[in-house]
């Protein structure tokens, strides 16, 4: 077993009385876990409290072996890891290069030279050598997303937590984004939150669902697809039982549940898997 570098046990953290997160336990090791759930399942909540812009109601967790309940742990913690938020707070008229230098300031890189190099070797790290000049405002949704990614990356941070950072891409600036944040997963532990199953079957080691605050699956992508391992099936007609089902191209539906007797199977993806584990009981421990 690979040693996990974050450790968390019964994370919970309410919002007037819901439990936006609940229990949660989890171990993360190196390489990118894909955390998936639907609208308002607690992922954001999760990674807030992960990168210590929350503190949890209940439960601990470790960010590699500091421990952020204690201001000197936080303070620990906060420098080895680098946070992606959901919305990065980008001042518009600030150059690419400017963003990133006041979050190295913030991450308390006093020497301004060293802070500078650091700004241009995290900003051409993420291929935006050519464009650090220019103002955020006037940058491509995909490149503005690179800027919060560098801003995440100064400091060579051990911990990466990445909040939707695909979210509205086209597939092309999906897929670079795929290849910056598979780089990233190299020697470091990265937490991705996403919405977008593909990126967690293309990228990710392993994968968590969380649904209602709660953690529902813990495993690898390939175990995920297999949740679905004959509970996909073809038919002239949706059939009622069906968890989902819909009418592909070809004039034949595809149906996600429990198949009748004689069904025709079809080819289950991560995405079948994911729905499958929707609504049904959590799992009782971190399976890692
Ligand atoms: N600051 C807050 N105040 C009150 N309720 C909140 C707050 N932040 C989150 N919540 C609630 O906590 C629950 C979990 O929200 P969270 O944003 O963590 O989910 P999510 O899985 O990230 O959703 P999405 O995929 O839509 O981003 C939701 O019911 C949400 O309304």
């Amino acid at each position: 077993m690979t040693r996990p570098t974050v450790s968390a046990a019964g994370l919970t953290l309410s919002y007037r009385g819901t439990r936006a997160v609940d229990e949660v336990t989890l171990r993360l090791t190196e390489g990118v876990t894909g955390l998936l759930g639907p609208n308002g399942a607690g992922k954001t909540t999760l990674l807030r409290i992960l990168a210590t812009a929350t503190a949890p109601d209940n439960g601990a967790f470790t960010v590699l072996g500091h421990d952020p309940s204690t201001v000197a742990g936080r303070q620990d913690a906060r420098r080895v890891l680098g946070y992606l938020p959901q919305n990065p707070g980008f001042h518009p008229d600030f150059t690419a290069f400017e963003f990133v230098d006041y979050v190295a300031v913030l991450k308390e890189l006093t020497d301004r030279r060293t802070r500078h190099a650091e700004a241009r070797r995290v900003l051409d790290a993420v291929g935006l050598a050519d464009v650090r000049g220019k103002r955020i405002r006037k940058l491509s949704g995909g490149m503005k997303q690179r800027v919060a990614l560098a801003a995440a990356l100064v400091g060579d941070p051990g911990f990466l937590v990445l909040d939707e950072p695909t979210v509205g891409l086209d597939p092309e600036q999906r897929m670079r984004f795929r290849e910056l944040i598979a780089e990233a997963g190299e020697g470091r532990t990265v937490l991705l939150s996403t919405h977008q199953t593909e990126d967690v079957a293309m990228l990710c080691h392993r994968v968590v669902v969380m649904d209602q605050g709660r953690v529902r699956f813990d495993g690898t992508p390939a175990e995920l697809t297999a949740v679905a391992d004959g509970r996909v099936w073809r038919s002239a007609e949706r059939h009622p039982g069906a968890r989902a089902g819909w009418r592909t191209g070809t004039g034949e539906f595809r149906n996600v549940g429990d198949p009748p007797e004689g069904a025709r199977p079809a080819e289950p993806t991560l995405e079948d898997g994911y729905l499958l584990t929707l609504g049904g009981d959590p799992v009782a421990e971190a399976a890692v």
